[in-house]
This record gives structure tokens, C-alpha cells and sequence, in this order.
């Protein structure tokens, strides 16, 4: 059985190495042919992953056609460059098992992953693998869980068996809607949670605000029809946990670095920055409250500062939990 991962960044190579060592052949895909082939004869994606050793069964590759010859492909690019991956290559997706490794909302369009490949591809079976997980972690072997939501039960069933392995634990799920959401929402809180604890708020600030960003996660996520134990599940609430309390998490880090008002490395891949900024576009078409979404996408536009955000979020009307 094979399996193409179309996307060499940490996150693609990690699942690869996963695969491949569990006895899965696996072809992993760079839009780099110089740098994959560098890969291949290194047996190391020195660049995204170092220390990381290639599994005999993993090829490297920049041919896009050997890649995504097998019928099952996981697609783990940023999710801003999703959609141009789905069009251009839309002849030669249209009919295989599509799993969405990316993490967000379109800024162009609002659409999560799943949302995006059904409505380009409409042929092609749609899933996303998402939940807490380092890549380091899992090329290193270390145990994780994550979640596999797939619309179809059956297909749901079959991606759970071919993706399982002795490291990566698979649950499964129907809700797609609330798994493309846990996954894409953590990134804001998380950035959240950085910007608190760099600013020197503290790790008491740090709690409430994941609870009360675990709230607005919920409150989105119910509005859009997701189920609410899917939120409470390994792609919400335990994404939010690793990814609010780990400086291993580059969302985590730039929210720290915005909060310092340090600089922040460009090119490193941050979800969450644009992902807030597409949610409140959802949030507002659906008559939704996200007030954290919405004070992370000011503080990075630098149209607030986090004194004056905070100020803000403590000044909304006292509620009821
Ligand atoms: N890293 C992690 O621990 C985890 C990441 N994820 C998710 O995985 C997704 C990918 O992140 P991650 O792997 O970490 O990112 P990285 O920053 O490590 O790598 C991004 C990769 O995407 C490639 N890329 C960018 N645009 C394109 C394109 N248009 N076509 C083909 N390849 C492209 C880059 O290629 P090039 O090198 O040529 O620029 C690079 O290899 C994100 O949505 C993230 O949230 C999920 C769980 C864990
Ligand atoms: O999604 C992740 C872990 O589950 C990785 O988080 P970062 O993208 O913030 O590094």
C-alpha cells in the first residue's frame, strides 16, 4: 500500500517518516527538485526536519507525477496555498482520497481545508488529519493522537487503518466542521497565549484566556453546525493545550515575540495570523462574537497594543459563565 505526501515541509516529512517506518511506502513531494533530490541522497530534510533519518521504505522526490500516483494523498502545505495547489493540479486530483494536513481558514474565501478540496474537486474523497502534535514528535517516534474526520464513515474507516500507526493513534470522526475548526482556532488562541506571557501578564492570565478562547471556539464552532464534543476533543481542546502552553509551537513563539515587541523570524510558517483574520469575516456573517479573534488580528495589524487590548477584553459586559 503507498501513500503520497504532497508538501516537504516538517509536518509532511514527519508523517512521512511516521508511514514509511510502519512499513507503508511512501513518496514525499517538493515543489524544490534540487532540494529533494539532496534529500533523497541524505536520507534528511536537513532544511525543515534535521535529525530526523529517513525510513528505507520513504522516497524523496520532486517529480509531482511519482508522488501522486498512489490514491491516497495527504496534502500538507500552508493552508494559504491550498486552493492554488487544488487548481493547478486539479486534472490530476480530481479522483484520489484527498487528507488535508494544514491548519486554518482561506483569507481568500473563509473555507477550511475539507471545504475547500469539496468544492474544487468534488470527485475526490476529502479528510483532514489534524490534532495535537509536534512534527519533532512524531518523526522521533514519540506517541501521539489525532483526529481523522472524514464525511463519509466508510472511507472515515478505511483512512483511519492505512494512517494508524504505532506512533500516531487515529480517531475518527464524522464532523468535519468542528474539526477544521479546533484545528484552525487553536493557532489564534495560541498566538494569544504567547502575546499574555510575553507581555509578563502571567500563567493565570494565560489560563483564563484558553478557557474563555475555548469558549469562543465552541460558540463559533456550534454556530457553524459542528458537533461541541468534537471541540472538546483531541482537534480542539487538546490542540489548544499543547499549542497554548509550548514554546515547540511557532504560533505560540510569534505571540510571545508580539507581546515583547521583539522581531519575529519572517518566512516561518504562523496559521493563526491569517487564520484570525479570515474567521472574523465568518464571524461577522454569522452574527458571532470572537473578541480574542478579533483583539490577536489587531495586535498584529499594530492597530492595538496588548495594554489596550486588554483593556478591551476586561471591559466587556460581567456575564454569566
Ligand atoms: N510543524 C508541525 O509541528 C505541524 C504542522 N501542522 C500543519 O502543517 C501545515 C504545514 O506546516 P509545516 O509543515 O509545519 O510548515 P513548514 O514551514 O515546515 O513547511 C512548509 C512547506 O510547504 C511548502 N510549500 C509552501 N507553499 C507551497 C506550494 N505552493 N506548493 C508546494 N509546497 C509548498 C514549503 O516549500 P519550500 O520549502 O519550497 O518553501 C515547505 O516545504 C500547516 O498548516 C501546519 O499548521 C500540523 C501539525 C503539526
Ligand atoms: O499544530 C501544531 C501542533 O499540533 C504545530 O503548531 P505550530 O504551527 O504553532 O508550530
Amino acid at each position: 500500500m503507498s501513500i503520497g505526501v504532497i508538501g516537504a515541509g516538517a509536518f509532511g516529512t514527519s508523517l512521512a517518516i511516521s508511514l514509511a517506518a510502519a512499513g507503508r511506502d511512501v513518496v514525499l513531494w517538493g515543489r524544490d527538485a534540487a532540494a529533494m533530490a539532496e534529500m533523497q541522497s541524505a536520507r534528511e530534510n536537513a532544511r525543515r526536519l534535521p535529525g530526523a533519518g529517513f525510513p528505507e521504505r520513504l522516497t524523496a522526490t520532486g517529480d509531482f507525477a511519482e508522488a501522486t500516483a498512489p490514491d491516497t494523498l495527504l496534502l500538507s502545505v500552508p493552508m494559504q496555498q491550498l486552493e492554488t495547489l487544488l487548481t493547478d493540479n486539479a486534472g490530476t486530483l480530481a479522483q484520489k482520497s484527498l487528507v488535508a494536513c494544514c491548519k486554518g481558514f482561506s483569507l481568500r474565501t473563509g473555507e477550511g481545508p475539507v471545504s475547500l478540496i469539496s468544492r474544487i474537486l468534488p470527485q475526490a474523497q476529502a479528510a483532514i488529519l489534524t490534532g495535537p502534535s509536534f512534527a519533532a514528535d512524531i518523526a522521533r517516534g514519540l506517541p501521539t493522537a489525532l483526529t481523522l474526520a472524514c464525511g463519509d464513515k466508510e472511507s472515515g474507516r478505511r483512512l483511519q487503518e492505512q494512517l494508524s500507526t504505532r506512533n500516531l493513534r487515529l480517531y475518527r470522526t464524522t464532523d468535519v466542521t468542528g474539526a477544521e475548526l479546533g484545528g484552525g482556532l487553536k493557532n489564534v488562541i495560541a498566538i494569544a497565549s504567547g502575546v499574555v506571557i510575553g507581555a509578563g501578564l502571567g500563567e493565570s492570565a494565560r489560563a483564563a484566556l484558553m478557557t474563555r478562547g475555548f469558549a469562543e471556539m465552541t460558540r463559533i464552532a456550534q454556530a457553524l453546525g459542528a458537533r461541541p464534543e468534537t471541540l472538546a476533543g483531541l482537534s480542539g481542546f487538546g490542540d489548544l493545550t499543547l499549542t497554548c502552553t509550548s514554546t515547540q509551537s511557532r504560533n505560540y513563539r510569534f505571540g510571545q515575540a508580539l507581546g515583547r515587541n521583539e522581531e519575529f523570524a519572517a518566512g516561518t510558517t504562523v496559521e493563526g495570523a491569517a487564520t484570525a483574520r479570515a474567521m472574523l469575516g465568518v464571524a461577522e456573517r454569522h452574527g458571532a462574537e470572537m473578541p480574542i479573534t478579533r483583539a490577536v488580528t489587531a495586535i498584529i495589524a499594530g492597530e492595538l497594543d496588548v495594554g489596550a487590548a486588554m483593556d478591551q477584553l476586561l471591559a466587556r459586559p460581567l456575564k454569566e459563565e
